[in-house]
C-alpha cells in the first residue's frame, strides 16, 4: 500500500470522524473530491462490515462512480426526497462554516444535496481553514448560452460593489470548456477577499445566465478539521450550540 502524505493524513482522519456520525437506516448525501473519496472508502467498509443499510444521493457523477465500484447503492435525490445528513469536503471555510465549495465543478448537485439535508458536516484539513473566504477562486457556474455576456454582466456587478477578480472561464487540457455534470460552464473569480459573502452570493445568483455559485452561506453545521498526525478537531458556527 502506498503511505499516504500528510495532507492525505488529515484528510483521511477527518473523513474516519465523519463516517462515525453515520447511523443505520441514514439517508445520506455523499460529497465530491478527495476527502469526499476517502469518505466514500471508509462508508463503503463500514458497510460491507457492518451490514449498515443507507440511501444514498451522490453530489456528483463521479462519486456515483466510486460509490458503487465499491458496491454501495446509489440512488437520486428525488427517489429519497429528503436527507438526513450530508457529509463533503470544502474548499475553504471561515469561522461561521460558510464556505466556498466547487473546485472540482460540482458545486450545483453539492448545493442542492446540502440543502436538501437535515444537517451538513464538512471534512477538510486545517489549510482550508481561513478567517476570510476569497483566496480560493470562487466558482461561479453558468449556462453556455450567452456564457460572454453573463462573463461581462458579472464583471460589472463586481466593479459596482468594489470588488476585484475578473471571471475566466475554465478550461480543460484540449482548451475546450469544462462542462460541468449539468452541461454547464464554470467562470472563476479571483477575488482574494470576500467581506460579505451573503451579499455576493445573492448578487451573482441575481445574474440571468448564472445557475448557481460556490458560496455556500449558513448550510454547514458542523466541520471536522483533519491533522497530518491523524488527530480531529470539531468546529461550529460561531455562537452555536453543540
Ligand atoms: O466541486 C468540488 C467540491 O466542492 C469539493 O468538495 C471541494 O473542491 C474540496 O475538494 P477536495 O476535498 O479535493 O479538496
Amino acid at each position: 500500500m502506498t503511505e499516504l502524505s500528510p495532507s492525505d493524513i488529515a484528510k483521511d482522519a477527518a473523513a474516519a470522524a465523519a463516517v462515525r456520525l453515520v447511523e443505520n437506516g441514514m439517508r445520506l448525501g455523499l460529497g465530491t473530491g478527495s476527502t469526499a473519496a476517502f469518505m466514500v472508502r471508509r462508508l463503503a467498509a463500514f458497510v460491507k462490515e457492518d451490514g449498515l443499510q443507507l440511501r444514498c444521493a451522490a453530489t456528483s457523477k463521479a462519486t456515483a462512480d466510486l460509490a458503487e465500484s465499491l458496491g454501495m447503492k446509489v440512488e437520486t435525490l428525488d427517489d429519497i426526497g429528503w436527507l438526513d445528513l450530508t457529509i463533503d469536503g470544502a474548499d475553504e471555510l471561515d469561522p461561521d462554516l460558510n464556505l466556498i465549495k466547487g473546485g472540482g465543478a460540482a458545486l450545483l448537485r453539492e448545493k442542492i444535496v446540502a440543502s436538501a439535508s437535515d444537517r451538513m458536516v464538512v471534512m477538510a484539513d486545517g489549510s482550508k481553514v481561513v478567517e476570510t473566504l476569497g483566496a480560493f477562486h470562487l466558482p461561479v457556474e453558468v449556462i453556455p448560452f450567452g456564457w460572454q455576456t453573463t462573463k461581462q454582466l458579472i464583471d460589472r456587478m463586481l466593479t459596482l460593489m468594489d470588488l476585484d477578480g475578473r471571471p475566466i472561464l475554465q478550461r480543460k487540457r484540449d482548451d475546450a470548456p469544462l462542462l460541468t455534470d449539468e452541461g454547464n460552464y464554470i467562470l472563476d473569480l479571483s477575488l482574494e477577499a470576500i467581506p460579505e459573502p451573503a451579499r455576493l452570493s445573492a448578487a451573482l445568483n441575481a445574474i440571468p445566465g448564472v445557475v448557481e455559485n460556490g458560496l455556500f452561506i449558513g448550510l454547514c453545521d458542523l466541520a471536522i478539521i483533519g491533522k497530518p498526525d491523524g488527530e480531529v478537531v470539531e468546529l461550529r458556527p460561531e455562537g452555536a450550540e453543540e
